[in-house]
């Protein structure tokens, strides 16, 4: 059978399939860009590589609908291609060409939507350093989505703990050929162009266009978004000079040769960490002069006190990235990652049917990294083209780009960079998660729609700044098979239905993962396993308060009531409700909006909940709501309690209680 997927090794550029990689930071908009190439492609056939951070994937299930065939979608999960999966972009290009070959169907164009965390540079390097991969496919551009809301708080935020790591947000902006200013529904027209001036400033090359991803109306064509031939490996020589060498973009060695490369004054590594670092000290100290030209203080006050001295320390950041370099060498330690919370990560019990958390963090990955690449590795050669099809290990072929690497990358090195092959030496690639991890979440049963609402307004209240993402695919008690798609970004947090519903045997299992700093793993996961709906006891009763906007319990024959929801016989049979819940027509949740009162246990005010809902899109505005109420259940303190319905109502426990308000 032909190999319509790829074209013989050594065929001209025009001939090999392109490769767009989709940035930019968590939650900028990345799968909603490419599910909008995915529904807009006119005949192409796209096949994606979906890499996630957290161990849960949800990613896949928001793309699921659009693509054409399941085969059309590799997943790399839990890691990030940048460090623990690079080996796996090669083994994923390969099976993108297995696959085609099989079904003998040509692949037009593939897109790798990499991981709000990933420095775009190592995935980039990846498809020169290869030659196999180098024949076959060509990087046509770097795509970075960018979230106009919340870019400067990350270019500040990010990276500033450690002075030689690099800002993610800063090296996705860098790396790209076309920087997508996404939401700008969500921001005013000063922002946007502070934020324009700061991207503008980290990279002049790259082409911006304004949209809104989830808005028809936003969407840029797709002729700017695809085939537009857009990367150099010039472009990327000028803003990592070694971007072409061996090591170039990530941990790729792990013997102890560093401590030579440190004595020897940088090379290459060092050059590349101490540029990304000069470009996240510079891109901070941006965001500090237009914070300061626009009258305010950036968040996480800078010590930068006015535009003209911000703008002089960005000048110089830039101006001593070599000096940086060497700083680098000297006092940056092994990768992120070999510490004994990644290990623990790494080893983490697999997932069992009920329940599971990961805690898989960044540095883990960095971890797994560091093992996977004491492997064999071919030394000062590039690494043997092989047949596809054939069984070798293929990131074995990250070595060294040869003469035909660079020939393969447009022609010959460019000036300064040296086509010596240096001694095997580790970049510092760094990136400053200290603290960043994700912790996923999979539990069985509908969700009470009420507790669910109130643990994620008492979570972002707390913790919206640290929570840089989450995301999940939920079943909620009382809207039978309706599928609930859930995105939060920080505080802004969107929730609806899924395009399809709950197959009839697909079990209802909700999903979500948080991504941010800090999380406290047992408490996410002690919280959320308290929203899974519960039938109430026998003979008890739910009402709802008009007053204060809450459900309330009561039992007709004891005449108990209570603010707190009594606490079901079993377990099971929670469980059990899911195959009798009725179907009902499909509607949003109406949750995630504020009570304007709730009971003691209250930890604090909704504001951010509410101010999320309001300015999400498509948040819901879900009318006859009945939110408030903790799932805690304090006392009612002073209050009155409600005369319970008439005739004992809300009979069947909170279920019928729910269908109620549908
Ligand atoms: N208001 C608004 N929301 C948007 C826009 N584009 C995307 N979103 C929303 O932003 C949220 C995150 O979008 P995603 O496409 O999942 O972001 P992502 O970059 O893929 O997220 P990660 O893969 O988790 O890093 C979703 O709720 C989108 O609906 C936009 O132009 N305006």
């Amino acid at each position: 059978m032909a190999a319509p997927a790829a074209p013989p090794p050594n065929s001209g550029d025009a001939a090999k399939t392109p490769v767009t990689i989709i940035t930019g930071f968590l939650g900028a908009g990345k799968t909603t860009l490419l599910n909008y190439i995915l529904k807009a492609r006119n005949e192409r056939n796209i096949s994606v590589i979906e890499n996630e951070f957290g161990e849960v994937n949800i990613d896949n299930e928001l793309v699921a609908d659009n693509l054409i065939e399941k085969e059309d979608l590799v997943s790399l999960d839990n890691g990030c291609v940048c460090c623990s999966l690079r080996k796996d972009v090669v083994k994923a290009l390969a099976e993108i060409e297995r696959r085609s070959r099989h079904r003998n169907k040509r692949v037009d164009q593939v897109i790798l939507e990499t991981t709000g965390l990933a420095d775009p540079a190592p995935v980039a390097f990846t498809f020169f350093a290869n030659p196999w991969i180098a024949s076959r496919f060509r990087l046509d551009s770097i795509v970075c989505v960018v979230d106009t809301r919340y870019v400067l708080q990350h270019l500040e935020a990010i990276g500033s703990s450690q002075p030689a790591a690099i800002n993610e947000a800063a090296q996705q902006l860098a790396f790209a050929d076309l920087i997508l200013l996404n939401k700008t529904d969500l921001v005013s027209e000063e922002q946007l162009e502070r934020v324009k001036a700061v991207v503008r400033d980290i990279n002049q090359n790259a082409r911006q266009i304004e949209c809104r991803l989830n808005q028809e109306v936003g969407q840029p064509p797709l002729s700017e978004l695809l085939d537009s031939n857009a990367f150099s490996v010039h472009k990327a020589l000028k803003v990592d000079p070694c971007f072409l060498d061996s090591d170039s973009g990530s941990d790729v060695e792990s013997d102890d040769s560093d401590e030579e490369a440190t004595a020897e004054g940088g090379g290459c590594g060092g050059a590349a960490a101490g540029a990304a670092a000069a470009r996240a000290a510079a891109a901070a100290a941006a965001v500090a002069a237009s914070a300061a030209a626009a009258g305010a203080a950036p968040r996480g006050g800078s010590p930068v006190a006015d535009a003209g001295a911000a703008a002089a320390a960005a000048a110089l950041a830039a101006d001593t990235a070599g000096a940086a370099a060497a700083d680098t060498t000297a006092t940056t330690g092994p990768a992120a990652g070999g510490d004994g919370d990644g290990k623990a990560a790494a080893a983490a019990p697999a997932r069992t049917e009920d329940e599971f958390a990961s805690d898989a963090t960044h540095q883990a990955s960095g971890q797994n990294q560091q093992e996977q690449q004491t492997e064999r590795r071919p030394e000062g050669a590039p690494g043997a083209p092989g047949a596809a099809g054939r069984k070798r290990d293929a990131g074995a072929a990250l070595a060294a780009p040869s003469a035909a690497a660079l020939a393969a990358a447009g022609g010959g090195a460019p000036a300064g960079a040296s086509q010596e092959r240096r001694p095997k030496r580790r970049r510092k690639h760094m990136h400053d998660m200290a603290g960043i991890g994700s912790v996923g979440i999979v539990a069985r049963g509908p969700l009470d729609e009420y507790r669910f609402s109130m643990f994620m307004r008492d979570l972002l209240t707390e913790k919206a700044k640290d929570i840089f993402r989450c995301k999940g695919v939920l079943a909620v008690h009382g809207y039978g098979s309706q599928k609930f798609v859930f995105q939060g970004v920080h505080e802004t947090i969107c929730y609806g239905p899924s395009d399809k519903p709950w197959g009839e045997d697909e079990p209802r299992i909700n999903q979500i993962v948080f991504i941010g700093r800090g999380l406290n793993r047992k408490s996410l996961m002690m919280g959320f396993k308290t929203c899974v709906w519960q039938p109430l006891p026998d003979g008890w009763r739910e009402a709802f308060d008009p007053v204060t906007n809450q459900p309330y319990y009561y039992n007709p024959t004891t005449h108990e009531k209570t603010w707190a929801r009594p606490q079901p016989a079993a377990r099971e049979q929670a469980q059990d409700t899911v195959t009798v819940t009725p179907v009902v027509p499909m509607q949003q949740p109406r949750s995630l909006q504020p009570s304007r009162r709730r009971n003691g246990s209250n930890p604090g005010q909704p504001g951010a909940a509410r101010d999320a809902a309001a300015s999400c899109a498509s948040a819901p505005q879900g009318a006859g709501q009945r939110n408030g109420g903790s799932s805690g259940g304090g006392g009612a303190g002073e209050q009155e309690w409600p005369e319970p319905p008439a005739g004992g109502g809300g009979g069947g426990g909170g279920g019928a209680a729910l269908s109620d308000t549908l």
